[in-house]
């Protein structure tokens, strides 16, 4: 668990961060979401230390991170960032064994890692083991930059902005995965953005700051359902918040048992979100949509009504 309370830093006569309290529990997955300049950085790069807060503790489970030897840092809390931040002159593989190195792990040792986070990050080592940072695309230098922030096993991931310089598709993809690799590997994971869509799409905890200062925490659907201010509304994109909710929210929950009026001709899958079904309806000019399983089985079905949570009978 990382516990920041009223954490302060100052850099002269500028308050970066202006007395936050967050609690991040173990195996969460922590959002900071904010303005520009409004202190997201200085946060995240203050629980490892790479800025020393002004005021305040920052605890990792229970304990100050100043008692903390630099190489327990090191080994706990892995950092990930938009420029990723990769050695030029050497090679994928020199790259995602830095840590381990640094920390004097033993050479087969290190090659054993590297090859099996070039596995769990879809990096094939024949391909891109000796290649070098130019010679990757943004959304494969992005992945071996996750694979050296994961490389001594930290429980603790930071990512600043990791996908900011990605298209779309891989951006889309890279979110998907590292949801999928934090369910499975249980990490803890502090991750900063100035993209709601991604924040609403990844976090558990999601955090919105404005000039220094924490303006509201919580669920993502709890804070779109219930903003504490005009300014965390505005940031959650005022009246989209509908769509961004819909995007959250599985065909499942609104599904009703089928009918006896015969099986829709269009399907969606259980696992949609209730957003892509507004979407096949809007695009194929339906109100009714059959709800299939993984074997596109018919298991219930969707109505437009039953979508926009009306009350009643359809
Ligand atoms: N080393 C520094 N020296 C002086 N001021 C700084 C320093 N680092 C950050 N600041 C200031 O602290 C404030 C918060 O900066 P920070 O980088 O944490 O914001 P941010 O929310 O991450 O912004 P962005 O989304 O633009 O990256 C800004 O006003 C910034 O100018």
């Amino acid at each position: 668990m990382i516990e920041l309370i009223n954490i302060s830093k100052r850099f002269g006569s500028t308050t970066a961060v202006d007395s936050i309290s967050l609690k991040v529990e173990s195996g969460e997955f922590c959002c900071l979401v904010g303005t520009s300049g409004c202190g997201k950085s200085t946060t995240l790069r203050m629980i490892n230390r790479l800025i020393e807060h002004s005021d305040g503790e920052i605890h990792i489970d229970q304990q100050p991170i100043r008692s903390f030897r630099e190489e327990t840092l090191r080994r706990r809390i892995g950092y990930a960032i938009q420029s990723t931040g990769l050695f030029p002159h050497w090679t994928v593989a020199r790259n995602i064994g830095l840590v381990p190195r640094l920390l004097k792990w033993p050479k087969a040792r290190i090659d054993a890692r590297v090859e099996e986070l070039m596995a769990l990050l879809g990096l094939s080592m024949d391909e891109f083991a000796g290649k070098y940072p130019d010679q990757l695309s943004g959304g494969q230098a992005q992945r071996v930059g996750v694979a050296r922030a994961l490389a001594a096993d930290p429980d603790i991931l930071l990512m600043d902005e990791p996908f900011g310089a990605l298209d779309p598709i891989t951006r889309e993809s890279l979110q998907l995965e590292l949801r999928d690799l934090q369910a499975r590997l249980g990490k803890t994971i502090v991750f900063v953005t100035h993209d709601m869509d991604e924040a609403l799409t990844l976090a558990d905890r999601l955090v919105v700051m404005h000039e220094g200062q924490i303006m509201q925490q919580g669920h993502p659907l709890s804070v779109l359902r219930d903003p504490a201010n005009d300014f965390v509304a505005s940031l959650l994109g005022g009246e989209d918040r509908g769509l961004k909710e819909a995007a959250l929210l599985p065909v499942s929950e609104r599904m009703m048992p089928l009918g006896t009026g015969g099986v829709a001709r269009e399907r969606i899958d259980q696992g949609a979100s209730l957003r892509e079904a507004l979407s096949v309806m809007l695009w194929r000019r339906v109100e009714r949509l059959a709800v299939v399983d993984d074997d596109d089985i018919p298991i219930g079905e969707l109505s437009f009504r039953r979508l926009v949570g009306a009350r009643g009978h359809d």
